[in-house]
């Protein structure tokens, strides 16, 4: 997980994006469940996924957008969803743009090219990757210490783009250095975005890159927003360890998978699924 600052997108979009999610969960609650989630679907209005895994109430609300958030939006501001649905678009293309960026990053310093990965597109631009919208909505909490905004997790996708409201701390990773082990809490940085490393990068450096336990806080005073881009492959591509990245004793260690087919391992075994695809032990 670090912070990236210096990315090039424009504040005015992160500002409105932000005031977008602001004013959705400031809907009242029978407008906001007119584009409630589906129990079975992904896209919509409710309780965080992974709630169901926490062992604390969970005091959060999200909405999830797959694609076209057209018709949602069209339920939640029937006058003024073009406005809404052009910021949303506007910044699920930046946060594209950006995440193919830091996947070259990653995936240059070991000595990856844009040969070496057929579904990054004949000009390695990654034109097909999948992206999920995320909000998230913690309000202030009477007695934090008996919820949780966030069960602890890691991001399904390759990698995520978080960007959280400057007027409150919440997001927590989990370290384990030599100073002990524990939770550590990543501080808002003004125009600044967070990046976390997601199990599908982990997967596909075999294990180079290791995907970060992270979770949400929620405190007494402040209503906290997260805004988090999950940057996945196109949905048909089998990814698999880079070849690469293979060798005599450097076998692979995940089996080749497609998103979808690890979404619905995660949402059946949460911080589980990463290790239940595992195919051996690291050599050394
Ligand atoms: O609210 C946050 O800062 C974290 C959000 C998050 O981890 C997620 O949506 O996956
Ligand atoms: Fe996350």
């Amino acid at each position: 997980m670090f912070q990236a600052t210096n990315h090039g997108v424009p504040q005015n979009l992160v500002d409105d994006m932000e005031s977008t999610v602001r004013s959705l969960f400031s809907l009242p609650p029978q407008q906001k469940l007119k584009a409630a989630r589906l129990p079975d679907g992904f896209s919509g209005y409710g309780f965080h996924r992974i709630s169901a895994f926490c062992e604390k109430l969970t005091w959060s609300e999200s909405f999830t957008t797959v694609g076209s958030p057209l018709e949602h939006y069209r339920q939640l501001w029937p006058q003024e969803y073009t406005k809404f649905c052009c910021i949303a678009e506007e910044y699920e293309r930046e946060m594209k743009r950006l995440a193919a960026r830091l996947m070259w990053l990653m995936l240059g310093s070991l000595g990856i090219s844009t040969e070496d990965i057929k579904w990054a597109g004949p000009r390695g631009e990654f034109e097909d990757a999948s992206a999920v919208l995320q909000f998230n909505s913690y309000p202030a909490c009477p007695d934090p210490d008996r919820t949780m905004g966030l069960a602890q997790h890691t991001d399904s996708s390759l990698i995520s783009i978080i960007h959280q409201s400057s007027n409150a701390s919440g997001l927590q990773v989990f370290r384990q250095g030599e100073e002990g082990r524990g939770w550590l809490m990543v501080p808002p940085v003004p125009g600044a975005f967070v990046i976390n490393v997601g199990d599908f990068i982990h997967m596909l450096s075999n294990g180079f890159y290791q995907s970060v336990l992270h979770r949400a806080v929620v405190n007494r005073s402040q209503h906290r927003l997260s805004v988090a881009c999950l940057y996945g492959p196109p949905e048909n591509a089998q990814v698999s360890p880079l070849s690469k990245l293979l060798g005599p004793s450097c076998p692979p260690l995940y089996p080749p998978l497609t998103w979808n087919e690890y979404l619905g391992t995660k949402a059946k075994l949460h911080n589980k699924a990463l290790e239940s695809l595992r195919l051996c032990a690291p050599m050394n």
